[in-house]
């Protein structure tokens, strides 16, 4: 190991905590009222907090014609990319025995709550992640929130973005308010089943404590990488897309996995002049968190990466490496898996389709990230017909009296004598 730093996430502090619990109480109770309150004493907004389709349009106008290409482009691809999840989970029927049927279905919940982060960077990405992977589950109604920008409100180009992945509703209403807004149902807005979309520690917090009555996509720590690379990459294009992500923030994890000590000498020696060339904020963000969170481990075999990327199990994991098919059956933990070097997880990050929000912190080893799967609930349904019920009827009763649960081996028996509500009660 060249260089080593801890990559655990920071926990909601108590003050966090404590803070998000009361504003949920008070938003709990006070509705819209405590809403608009906090959206003017947090982010200085009075203005509308159901965004007009006058704003949405006076915003649209605003947005490049560049630019609108680029987002319709990325929102095909993320719209394509879910259909197709939604197309791989089929209903279905079977027999179990003859006579008795179960079967299993994926119904889309009632409504989504998708939150859309401000904060130092326009999260426009975002918007078509979340909102666009509902529509495509079929939820029928979207609402989504973010924050107020300076002056007009939310970010015009962040706006167009959530208008055009299918919002039914846009809320100007950022933090705790926001995503309290959607899972409590105000402002006219039927309240979510589900929270999806990143944000800041007290977004995250507020998810968690609304866990429970309502779903959430994940809590989403700091976002991570981490590149394997083999002695055939290119030490400099492995440099930038280390601090390509290293400029998400000073506590975002980057790794570099190598079993080529040059090249991890050489990347290692490359990092500061690469983080230069994102100039400004970007550079000193950048350079932070690889000082911070950087780490270069070199392994002795190929065998020996996996194990190191399998324990790890990254949000985004990315090879600079040959025998892609080897790698890819071998891998078992990650969010996203980015295959050679013609690809980066900047393409993931924007435009090409799989989602982007992702587990962070080590949640790759028990998930996946947001998915159309998220949006649906898969529900399952039996019925018996005659030429099952001797068989089932017994075994459920024996079963019932061996626990000593009597009602439920009464209603299994009564199921034994004729069809008749009559009869079986008579019996
Ligand atoms: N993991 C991902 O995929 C991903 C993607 C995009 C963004 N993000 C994260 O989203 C976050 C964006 O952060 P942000 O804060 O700029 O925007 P945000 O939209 O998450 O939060 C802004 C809101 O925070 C609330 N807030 C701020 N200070 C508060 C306080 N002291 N008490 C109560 N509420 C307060 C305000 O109401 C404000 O509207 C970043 O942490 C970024 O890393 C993550
Ligand atoms: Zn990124």
């Amino acid at each position: 190991m060249i260089k080593s730093a801890p990559g655990l996430p920071p926990a909601a502090t108590g003050d966090i905590r404590d803070t998000v619990e009361i504003m949920l109480a008070r938003l709990r109770s006070g509705g819209d009222t405590a809403a608009r309150d906090y959206a003017r004493r947090l982010d200085g907004w009075t203005g509308p907090i159901v965004t007009p389709r006058s704003t949405i349009e006076a915003a649209a106008a605003q947005v490049p014609s560049d630019l609108k290409e680029a987002l319709a482009y990325a929102h095909a691809n993320i719209s394509a990319f879910a259909r197709a999840q939604r197309a791989s989970l089929q209903d279905f029927e079977t027999e179990l025995r003859p006579g008795l049927i179960a079967g299993q279905r994926s119904i889309p919940v009632s409504a989504a709550g998708c939150y859309v982060p401000g904060g130092r960077y326009a999260h426009i990405a975002s918007a078509l992640m979340t909102i666009a992977t509902a529509k495509a589950a079929g939820v029928p109604h979207i609402t989504a929130a973010a924050p107020p920008r300076d002056g007009p409100g939310i970010d015009a180009a962040t706006l167009y973005a959530m208008d055009l992945a299918g919002a039914d509703t846009i809320l100007t209403l950022g933090g705790v308010q926001g995503i309290a807004a959607m899972a409590f149902g105000l402002f006219g807005t039927p309240a979510a089943a589900i929270l999806a979309g990143p944000g800041n520690a007290y977004v995250a917090e507020a998810k968690r404590q609304l866990f429970g009555p309502t779903g959430i996509d994940t809590v989403a720590g700091p976002t991570d990488l981490l590149i394997v690379a083999d002695a055939t990459a290119d030490p400099g294009l492995v440099a930038l897309d280390l601090a390509g992500q290293a400029e998400h923030g000073p506590t975002s994890p980057c790794w570099l996995v190598t079993d080529h000590e040059p090249l991890a000498r050489r990347v290692r020696d490359l990092i500061p002049d690469t983080c230069a060339r994102l100039g400004g904020t970007n550079a000193d963000t950048a350079r932070a968190a690889w000082d911070a969170m950087g780490e270069i481990i070199l392994c002795d075999s190929r065998e020996e990466m996996a194990q190191e990327a399998d324990r790890i199990a990254p949000e985004h994991l990315h090879l600079h490496a040959t025998a892609l098919d080897w790698w890819q059956t071998r891998l078992t933990a990650y969010g996203s898996l980015f295959l050679g070097a013609e690809t980066t997880v900047a393409f993931g990050d924007k435009a090409s389709g799989p989602n982007h929000v992702l587990p962070t912190s080590g949640a790759a080893r028990y998930t996946g990230g947001l998915s159309v799967h998220k949006f649906l609930k898969t529900v399952t349904w039996q019925r018996a017909t005659d030429a099952a019920l001797p068989a089932l009827a017994r075994a459920t009763s024996r079963i019932s009296r061996a626990e000593g649960m009597t009602g439920h081996a009464l209603s299994a028996e009564a199921r034994l004598h004729a069809h008749s509500p009559t009869t079986a009660l008579r019996a």
